[in-house]
C-alpha cells in the first residue's frame, strides 16, 4: 500500500537549551513523548545538537565506509544477529548494512575502523562516536521522560543499566528506474529504541495503528525515535511498537544510522508490578531479548502477525522454550 501524503508524524522539539528534568519544558516535552509513542509508537525529534557540520562529517565517513570493497566489509564479522555486515540479497537488494558492537565505546568503533582501513580510521571514529553520543543521550532522556510519565522513573537507572548500544548504518542505492524500490522490508524492532538519522534522502516510512503508512520527511540534524517490542513488553502493553519499512523512490542513495538500545544477555524483560493492575493485566510474560530474537528467526515466528504476543502473550498461552 502507498504511503498517504496528508499523514506525519508528531515532530517534538529537543533542541531547548534548558531541556532537564524537573523544568516545565521537559515536563512539556515529556507529554508529547508520551502521547507519540501511545499513538504512533515513533515521532520525529529535532535535535539542534546535531550542528551541520557533524552531519555532513557523518554523511562524508559513511560514503566512504560503503564504499570500500565488498571482500572488506565482509570482514566485519559478528556472532550477533544482524550486526556483521549484510549485502544486497534477491529480497533486499538494494540494501547493504554494517554493525557496530557496544559502540557507545570508542574502542569498539575504533576495532571495527582497523578491520576495514590498514591504518584505522581517526576521523571515521571520532565522528562516528560524536554520533552515537547524541544518539544515545536522546534515547535516555526519551526513557526517562516514559518512565517518568508512567510514575516508575524509580527504574531509570536500572533500565539504563539492563541495555547495550549496537549501531547499525546502512546504504540503500538510488533507483534507476521510475518504480519505487523495496529497501527494508516492513518489520517492527524487536530492542527498546531505535534512534535513525539519514543523509536527507527520504524513505523511511512508518504505519499507523489503521495501516496507512506515513513516509517520514526529515533533516539530518533531526532523528526519527522508534519503539520496539522490549519496550512495549517492559511498559505492560501502554506504548505501540511500529511497524516500519523502507521504500526508495529516487535516484540519490540513502544513508542511514540506527542506534539500538538492546537488552543484555540474560536481562528478563519484566513489566514492573506498579504497571499490571486490575485495569492493566500482565500482557507478556517476562522473556529474555535473544529468546525472541531465535523464536522470530523460526517458521513460527517468521509467521506470526505480532511476534511477541505469539512468543509470549499471556493470553494466548504460547510461551516457547
Ligand atoms: O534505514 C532506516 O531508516 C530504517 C532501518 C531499520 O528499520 C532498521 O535497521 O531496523
Ligand atoms: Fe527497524
Amino acid at each position: 500500500m502507498a504511503s498517504q501524503p496528508s499523514l506525519r508524524l508528531p515532530i517534538i522539539n529537543f533542541s531547548k537549551e534548558e531541556l532537564k528534568p524537573g523544568t516545565l519544558k521537559w515536563n512539556s516535552v515529556r507529554v508529547e513523548v508520551r502521547k507519540a509513542l501511545e499513538e504512533y509508537g515513533a515521532f520525529e525529534a529535532v535535535y539542534d545538537r546535531m550542528s551541520p557540520e557533524l552531519c555532513n562529517q557523518v554523511f562524508g565517513e559513511l560514503k566512504d565506509l560503503f564504499n570500500l570493497p565488498v571482500e572488506i566489509k565482509s570482514r566485519n564479522l559478528s556472532e550477533k544477529f544482524s550486526l556483521g555486515y549484510i549485502g544486497p540479497s534477491a529480497m533486499m537488494p538494494i540494501f547493504e548494512s554494517i554493525g557496530i558492537q557496544d559502540a557507545t565505546e570508542l574502542e569498539n568503533i575504533e576495532s571495527f575502523a582497523n578491520l576495514m582501513w590498514p591504518k584505522g580510521n581517526t576521523s571515521f571514529c571520532n565522528t562516528v562516536h560524536s554520533l552515537v553520543k547524541q544518539q544515545s543521550e536522546l534515547d535516555q532522556m526519551v526513557r526517562r521522560m516514559v518512565l517518568e510519565s508512567l510514575g516508575v522513573e524509580m527504574y531509570y537507572k536500572d533500565h539504563i543499566e539492563s541495555t547495550d548500544y549496537d549501531l547499525r548504518v546502512n546504504k540503500y542505492e538510488g533507483t534507476q528506474t521510475d518504480k519505487a524500490e523495496l529497501g527494508v522490508i516492513s518489520h517492527i524492532d524487536k530492542n527498546v529504541v531505535t534512534i535513525l538519522n539519514q543523509n536527507g534522502v527520504d524513505g523511511l516510512e512508518i504505519q499507523t495503528k489503521d495501516g496507512e503508512w506515513i513516509r517520514v520527511k526529515f533533516s539530518p540534524n533531526s532523528f526519527v525515535v522508534i519503539i520496539g517490542y522490549s519496550l512495549t513488553a517492559w511498559t505492560n502493553g501502554r506504548l505501540h511498537p511500529a511497524h516500519h519499512r523502507v521504500i526508495m523512490t529516487g535516484k540519490e542513495s540513502r544513508y542511514s544510522a540506527g542506534l539500538f538500545s538492546i537488552p543484555k544477555a540474560g536481562y528478563m524483560i519484566n513489566a514492573p508490578e506498579e504497571l499490571v493492575d486490575e485495569d492493566h493485566p500482565l500482557l507478556f510474560k517476562p522473556f529474555d531479548f535473544f529468546g525472541l530474537l531465535m523464536f522470530a528467526r523460526t517458521e513460527e515466528g517468521q509467521r506470526a502477525k505480532f511476534l511477541l504476543e505469539t512468543y509470549c502473550g499471556v493470553r494466548d498461552q504460547k510461551m516457547k522454550g
